[in-house]
């Protein structure tokens, strides 16, 4: 049987801004106040895309989420009609306001943790939504991504839904930001890496002092048991705080892996040594393992960060040969196109290099690896899955005609309290469940 990886990618939202709400996120800080574009940004998202889809891969699209979040404004004890409730929070508690505005569940490799089948005890593909507990804008999110999920993998006897961890920072949970599978070919059983920033229970290990770790090795151990994978096949491995300290806060800002091979900074991980000793024991011979190491001398962690050269989607293309997605910050760095350029040479499966413009999403900290949720499939399992969220000629065109109906070419920080925002993004998303087929997943539906 034929597998393969797809990816979901997240549809930026109607109310996409910049509200600087990310403490540790370097990008998210220094552009907040600045004028955003909605449209400009879901184009480059559905670009992107539609790249991949014609680059040969299996490309999903995930909805966005209603915003701004009035239902979670009424439970902060604003009242009265929805526009009331609107004009209340964004005079009397401004930065409550302009976190429910925000449209970060377009970072869909926040949205959960996925395990294929070949890893799993029952056989099926398993998801948890992340709880996201450490920004308050993010913790709203994973109640309908659970919707949205189960509304595009339906099929109980392919799909085995759960519901996010406690939401508590003990159990913080990123998703698969901080999860890689490493396999010899996605049908076969994997390795599962999982990144952690912190000790939830153990405070006397290393943590980071400046900037949060959102993800702890206890949230990472609850999804490994719900998903039913064995220890054998599992790596628990801890992200180096001090990189966390300098604007780290994701794996998948210094680390990324595919298929046979991780490519990841020197100073991503703590112990990296004795740790990567354990991923090649359990990740065993069939394949060789590529560890490619990008030294301090050749790409810094600054360089990384700003750049995003590891927030880069490393593919599997039909020929075998595997392909990097960059943004285009990558290519406009002298040193890291030049590493890039070089790599492809190297005695690796890494033999091409395609530049895409995600900048919208990017100066909010969000390169093509944050914007793309994996999941590795069967053409079975691919047949279970709701057919209308699969990119096509078809959809593309749809999904664009569709943004340029609903979406504003700008926002700015005053545009997000005009209540006519609200009716505009409800209307565009009830809308898009017709479009994607995926039934009543907004609580604006419900009635
Ligand atoms: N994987 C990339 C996630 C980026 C996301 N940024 C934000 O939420 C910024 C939103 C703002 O500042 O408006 C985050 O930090 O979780």
């Amino acid at each position: 049987m034929k597998f393969f990886e797809a990816n979901f990618d997240g549809l930026v939202g109607p109310t996409h801004n910049y509200a600087g709400l990310s403490v540790g996120n370097v990008a998210s800080l220094s552009n907040a106040k600045n004028t955003s574009s909605p449209r400009q940004a879901a184009k480059q998202g559905l670009s992107k895309m539609k790249a991949l889809h014609d680059l040969g891969l299996v490309q999903g699209v995930l909805a966005p989420q209603e915003r701004p979040d009035t239902y979670t404004l009424r439970r902060l004890g604003f009242t009265g009609t929805d526009t009331q409730v609107i004009e209340k929070a964004a005079k009397q508690a401004p930065a409550v306001f302009k976190a429910v505005c925000s449209a970060s569940s377009m970072w869909t490799a926040n949205a959960a943790t996925i395990s294929p089948s070949a890893d799993t005890a029952d056989g099926k593909i398993h998801f948890t939504p992340a709880n996201l507990t450490n920004k308050f804008h993010r913790s709203l999110e994973p109640v309908t991504t659970g919707k949205i999920l189960q509304a595009m993998f339906r099929s109980t006897s392919h799909f085995a839904h759960h519901t996010h961890l406690p939401d508590n920072d003990h159990f913080g949970d990123e998703g698969a930001a901080n999860h890689t599978r490493l396999c010899s070919t996605y049908g076969k059983r994997g390795v599962e890496l999982f990144v952690f920033g912190r000790y939830a229970f153990d405070t006397s290990q290393p943590a980071p002092k400046r900037f949060p770790a959102r993800h702890t090795l206890e949230a990472c151990e609850a999804v490994a048991r719900l998903h039913g994978l064995n220890a054998e096949h599992v790596v628990y491995m801890q992200q180096n705080p001090d990189v966390i300290d300098q604007g780290v806060f994701h794996n998948d800002v210094i680390a990324v892996g595919n298929e046979n091979v991780l490519f990841y900074h020197q100073q991503a991980f703590v112990d990296t040594a004795s740790k990567l000793n354990e991923l090649k024991r359990k990740f065993g011979s069939e394949a060789d393992l590529h560890l490619i190491e990008v030294k301090d001398t050749e790409v810094s962690v600054a360089e990384a960060i700003k750049t995003y050269l590891f927030n880069t989607q490393v593919i599997t293309l039909s020929s075998g040969e595997m392909a990097i997605i960059a943004p285009t910050e990558c290519q406009e760095s002298a040193a890291v196109s030049a590493y890039l350029a070089e790599l492809t040479t190297r005695n690796s499966p890494i033999k091409q290099i395609h530049y895409y413009d995600v900048k919208q999403s990017m100066r909010n900290g969000g390169g093509p690896a944050c914007l793309r949720l994996r999941v590795a499939m069967s053409e079975q399992e691919k047949n279970a899955v709701n057919q209308k969220v699969l990119m096509s000629d078809n959809l593309f065109s749809t999904l664009n005609q569709w943004v340029d109906k609903h979406y504003r070419d700008e926002i700015s920080e005053a545009d997000l309290a005009d209540p006519q925002l609200l009716l505009e993004s409800r209307t565009a998303l009830d809308e898009l469940t017709q479009i994607l087929d995926l039934g009543s997943v907004y609580q604006f539906q419900q009635g």
